[in-house]
């Protein structure tokens, strides 16, 4: 049995009550236009309120920063070559570029004809002269997914033109791809969404099975979550679903955005403008989900994928890709337009460990630090979804901190431990 009856009954119940509520002008004019949330509260604070601490970087030996840089990013950059036909000066492109990592000075891109060439040279500005260990960290990650489709032609005329150099990694991830149950209720959703942030081709590749087994959940405001979310419910209000992966990870968050449309509210997501990080979700890899869903064999699941597909269609649900979601900015740098567009969100819910390393910036804050001493420049209520993959995390108290590290000494990094942390603003 795919869905637990019990749940879903209760969760149809839910949304047949809420429909007799009364109508949405009444609802508006009470809560005002648009999306207020129901504190009605909107941050302006468009500054860091603290000076942050250093950032990760690759030099700091011993972390898994320097693991990925010296070891992990090289070998990203080479797989691209045994996973891609490329052209004799796309392949010496990317041998180059390995070769580069880390100890060559990072530069800005320079294929002329992509549209974010300006962009890259600000990010670069800054680094010029650095090398990928002594630039941040984040930094390095992003300028090195961003410099691989410099070397594979990406936004160049030709064979490698918007050919995704991580095409077999995403079809594989589905294919590898099986339903063991479809969430009853919106805590199982967000539970799935939060576990499916496991399936990470950097870090796993697809075929290798490497994903990690025992998932435990650091801190847990799913209550919180639930009642935040059924209060905007009653006021339509828009959700923000900020992606990462493709696969098992896009498979749940599609079935959270189901279970979220069903209870009325109408969702915009964020995809990537172009590949990164191996397996973060385009636009396309949003649709094609969608589609392989609306023809899974189980009735439930085409069920579900045709009413993602009715609601891209009628625009319950908005699909968005700023560039801003591949810039190596942090998130108190986010342009005013995206920034102001978020404002209008009644929550956003940002998947995975690289989108969480953003809002921090990828800095060494203490883990015991609040999260409201630093994101209270988000323009919006916040609900991070993430599973620890990289060695920054925040609210987490010491003696807990401390009691999972004696634990499993891997906590930061491998995977089996995951937040669900709620900023309400
Ligand atoms: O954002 P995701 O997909 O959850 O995680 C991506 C990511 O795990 O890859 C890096 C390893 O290179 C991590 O540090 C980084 O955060």
């Amino acid at each position: 049995m795919l869905i637990s009856t019990w749940g879903y009954a209760l969760d149809l119940l839910f949304s047949v009550l809420l429909a007799a509520l009364p109508p949405k002008e009444q609802k508006k004019k009470f809560f005002g236009g648009g999306c207020a949330t129901p504190a009605g509260r909107r941050n302006i604070m468009t500054h860091l309120p603290v000076t942050p601490p250093p950032p990760l970087r690759g030099a700091d030996i011993g972390s898994f920063a320097h693991d990925t840089v010296v070891r992990r990013m090289p070998a990203t950059v080479r797989r691209v070559l045994h996973e891609n036909s490329l052209s004799p000066e796309a392949t010496q492109a990317v041998l180059a570029l390995a070769e580069e990592i880390p100890h060559a000075p990072i530069r800005a891109p320079h294929d002329h004809s992509a549209p974010d060439l300006a962009l890259w040279e600000a990010y670069c500005a800054p680094y010029l002269g650095q090398n990928w260990l002594e630039v941040p960290w984040f930094f390095a990650e992003t300028a090195m997914y961003r410099r691989i489709l410099e070397a594979t032609g990406y936004f160049k005329p030709g064979s490698g033109f918007y050919v995704d150099p991580y095409a077999l990694q995403k079809r594989l991830a589905l294919e590898e791809f099986s339903f063991a149950s479809l969430p009853g209720d919106l805590a199982a959703a967000l539970a799935a969404s939060l576990w499916g942030n496991q399936a990470d081709l950097s870090l796993w590749p697809a075929g290798e099975n490497a994903t990690p087994g025992a998932t435990h959940i650091l801190a847990d405001d799913t209550p919180q979550v639930v009642a935040y979310l059924t209060e905007l419910i009653r006021h339509d209000a828009r959700v923000d679903l900020i992606l990462d992966n493709v696969g098992s990870e896009l498979v749940h968050d599609l079935l959270l955005a189901d279970h979220l449309l069903r209870h009325g509210l109408h969702l915009v997501m964020h995809a990537k403008p172009h590949p990164t990080f191996v397996s973060d979700a385009l636009v396309v890899d949003v649709q094609n989900t969608v589609g392989w869903l609306s023809q899974h064999q189980h009735a439930q699941v085409a069920a579900v994928g045709n009413h993602l597909l009715a609601a891209l269609a009628d625009g319950r649900i908005e699909l968005r890709d700023d560039w801003y979601w591949t810039s190596p900015l942090p998130g108190w740098e986010m342009p005013a337009a995206l920034r102001a567009d978020l404002s209008q969100s009644g929550l956003l819910i940002s998947k995975g460990d690289a989108n969480y390393r953003r809002w921090f910036g990828d800095c060494h804050w203490p883990t015991h630090t609040p999260l409201q001493h630093v994101l209270s420049y988000v323009p919006a209520p916040l609900l991070l979804l993430r599973t620890c993959k990289s060695e920054i995390v925040l609210g987490i108290e010491p003696e807990h901190s401390h009691a999972v590290a004696q634990q499993d000494a891997e906590w930061m990094t491998s995977g089996r431990w995951g937040v669900i942390q709620l900023w309400a603003g």
